[in-house]
């Protein structure tokens, strides 16, 4: 479970390791992009407003220009210098004067049909008016844009007031009081208008970039086409493509390490240590003389998330290779005495005994773990029995100060798997040990033609000699149990019995086994064939 959702995870990862720096070099792409264009067209909304104050300027300049001693208007003279005016002038078109409300003359000469004045729309300091869509006589075409200032008036096209070179798909505008559009440069977007019109505003919309400007009376704005605007987009995506996708591949391939890391075997039981997935189960052990239940070898258990189980003979050699045999020697003390605190503090004579491995015994560091647990649980230390293999007597002398060390702190030591290793006879007699147990290839052995069956009684006599206990494993049959019984073995543990028990089962089973031979549940344990999942594979 745990390998593929990390596997899942993994490929998750991988996929948004490389959609995301994409779509975020793409999205900020965009913001910028946007703001860019706004901040273009907020540039162009200033243009505008300038563009649109020089046009006033220049009406006021030419209108003030205008001006003759009373009495003297629309003489020829004064036609003449409104004709020069109005050429000189580069906003205004035409020069008007106006008699008693009616026009006199204009730059072209005396006006013989009389034209009523049009009152202003918008009033400027100093005199000056403005007045939006004028249609004069002169320019029968179009409205135009006038300004007056006494008795005249100056004729202005619009479009002066927006002439402003742009990109083609811009389009300009001057407003003037609320919502009074005076000059369009462009096409014209009546929803927009009304935005931008009682702007200052600045945005992005389904179709248009814009911004607009206000400096009483006028409004300014600009918008774009956005489809245009954001375009040029496209080149820098493509710029910017490779960048994206180099930063894909190595998140992708920072993803990937990752994830191999987190599969490594090493990894999942470093994982599962910090996680205590680890149960410890009990092999029973029978004294031969009565088939009592002396004892019990904690043998630990890994239980999988998804309930899978685990063998030792395949997570504890990973455990000694990488040096995460001591947290588990930890959580395995840990565990029994948690398990079997009570059990052992009611009957006294009952021990367990614990797997303790080469590294461990090198480093030493288990015991004062295991004295602090056995003295706060006021467990004896008598009750904790030590296992280690012959490979952790391998160095000898580093063995033998931890056996001593061991001893000394009140527990038993045993040799386990005897006869399967390097043991030699001088190894034996070199270190203080208290127990044997015969591996159970040689009780496989027992009154069968393998070769090993002629070892076994071989270390039956040797540990006698040594005057070591001797504890043979892995006895499955009554042959066996009568041959060990009648070589004076004294304690045994295998399948005959029970498998390895989780804590409660073996609880019952110990006190089914204070009666001699065994009762109900030490039956139904040596019938149990899936009764420990790792035992029975
Ligand atoms: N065929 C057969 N097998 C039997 C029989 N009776 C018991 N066994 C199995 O023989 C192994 C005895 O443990 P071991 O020799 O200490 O060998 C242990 C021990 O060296 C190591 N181990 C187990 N728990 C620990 C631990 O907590 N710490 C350390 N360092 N090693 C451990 O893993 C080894 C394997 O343990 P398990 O798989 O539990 O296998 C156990 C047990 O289930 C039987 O009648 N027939």
């Amino acid at each position: 479970m745990r390998r593929r959702t990390i596997l899942i995870i993994a490929a998750c990862l991988a996929i948004l390791a490389g959609l995301l720096p994409m779509v975020a070099v793409a999205h900020l792409l965009r913001v910028r992009a946007v703001a860019a264009e706004q901040r273009h067209m907020e540039e162009y909304a200033r243009w505008t407003l300038i563009r649109a104050n020089q046009v006033f300027a220049d009406a006021r300049r030419t209108l003030l220009a205008a001006e003759v001693p009373p009495g003297t208007e629309c003489s020829p003279e004064h036609v003449a210098r409104l004709r020069q005016i109005a050429m000189d002038a580069r906003s205004v078109e035409d020069i008007g004067y106006f008699r008693d409300g009616r026009l006199a003359c204009t730059s072209l000469g005396p006006v013989g049909q009389r034209v009523p004045r049009t009152p202003p729309d918008l009033r400027l300091g100093g005199g000056f008016a403005v007045i939006f869509h004028l249609q004069p006589r002169t320019f029968r075409s179009q409205p135009m844009l006038a300004m007056s200032h006494g008795g005249y008036t100056a004729l202005i096209k619009p479009e002066r007031l927006v002439d402003v070179l742009t990109d083609s798909h811009m389009t300009l505008g001057i407003a003037a009081g609320p919502g009074r559009l005076i000059a369009l440069s462009g096409r014209t977007d009546p929803q927009l208008l009304r935005t931008l019109i009682a702007g200052p505003t600045a945005g992005i919309d389904d179709h248009h970039v814009f911004a607009s400007l206000r400096e009483a009376p006028l409004t300014a704005f600009a918008f774009s086409d956005r489809a245009q605007a954001l375009g040029r987009l496209r080149n820098d995506y493509l710029l910017l493509l490779p960048m994206g996708l180099l930063v894909s591949t190595l998140l992708v391939g920072l993803v990937i390490w990752v994830s191999r890391q987190r599969l490594s075997p090493e990894k999942e039981l470093a994982i599962a240590i910090r996680k205590r997935e680890f149960v410890v189960h009990y092999q029973p052990i029978i004294d031969l003389s009565n088939g009592r239940c002396v004892a019990a070898e904690a043998l630990l258990r890994w239980r999988r998330p998804d309930g899978r189980w685990i063998g030792p003979d395949l997570f504890i050699p990973l455990a000694e290779e990488t040096g995460l045999i001591s947290p588990l020697t930890d959580l395995l003390i840990e565990r029994v005495i948690e398990d079997q605190a009570a059990l052992l503090r009611a009957d006294r004579d009952l021990h367990i005994s614990i797997n303790i491995s080469a590294r461990d015994l090198e480093s030493g560091r288990f015991l004062p773990v295991l004295t602090e647990a056995v003295t706060r649980s006021g467990v004896a230390p008598s009750q904790i029995w030590i296992e280690a293999t012959e490979q952790g007597f391998i160095r000898a002398e580093i063995a033998a100060g931890a056996v001593e060390a061991a001893r000394a702190a009140g527990h038993m030591v045993a040799i386990d798997d005897f006869g399967t290793g390097y043991s030699s006879l001088s190894l034996l007699q070199g270190l203080p040990l208290d127990a044997l147990k015969i591996d159970k290839s040689f009780v496989e052995a027992i009154a069968t033609d393998a070769a090993t069956s002629v070892v076994t009684p071989h270390i039956i006599d040797m540990a006698h000699g040594l005057k070591l206990r001797i504890i043979a494993e892995g006895v499955e049959t009554r042959e066996q149990e009568a041959y060990l019984r009648a070589a004076g073995v004294r304690l045994a543990q295998g399948w005959l019995y029970s498998h390895a028990l989780p804590a409660s089962e073996f609880a019952t089973f110990h006190q089914d086994r204070k009666v001699q031979g065994g009762g109900a549940s030490a039956r139904r344990a040596r019938a149990r064939s899936g009764g420990d999942a790792i035992a029975a594979r």
